[in-house]
């Protein structure tokens, strides 16, 4: 099931999106196991790397703030199909989600598409690859 509630958070923090350079705005709303919502937007930089993408903005204020357990992700972007997380949110989220966990990626006309972590970035590095065989 879709959890359309979360998609209309990240609807609403999408506005805050502060994108003076691509003009692009996308918001994500992240709720833990415990019930509780991080949303975040993406906030580019006139130094254009430094820019952080709405998912990662969400996942690092509920990382900062001591959460460990996930339950869903909800991402949203004025855009032709559901907008697809780039690949450094998909590595972030396989550091900290669990392979199951959903993600509801979804535009502004109303379309979702849900999607796991593992089928989002399969075969992912991941902090065991880091141990020595
Ligand atoms: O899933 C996505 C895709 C792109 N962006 C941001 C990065 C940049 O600010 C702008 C254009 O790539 O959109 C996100 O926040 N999330
Ligand atoms: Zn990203």
């Amino acid at each position: 099931m879709v959890n359309i509630e979360l998609i209309e958070k990240a609807k609403e923090v999408r506005e805050r999106a502060y994108t003076p350079y691509s003009n692009f705005k996308v918001g994500a709303a992240l709720k833990t196991k415990s019930g509780k919502v991080y949303v975040g937007c993406n906030i580019e930089n006139a130094a254009y790397p430094v820019s952080l993408c709405a998912e990662r903005v969400a996942i690092f204020k509920a990382i900062s703030e001591g959460e460990t357990e996930f339950d869903e992700l909800a991402v949203i972007a004025d855009t032709s199909r559901p907008v697809p997380p780039c690949g450094s949110c998909r590595q972030v989220m396989s550091e900290f989600f669990a392979k199951d966990t959903n993600v509801y990626t979804s535009n502004l006309q109303g379309e979702v598409k849900k999607m796991t972590v593992e089928e989002l970035l399969p075969f992912s590095f991941e902090p065991r690859d880091l141990e020595k065989h």
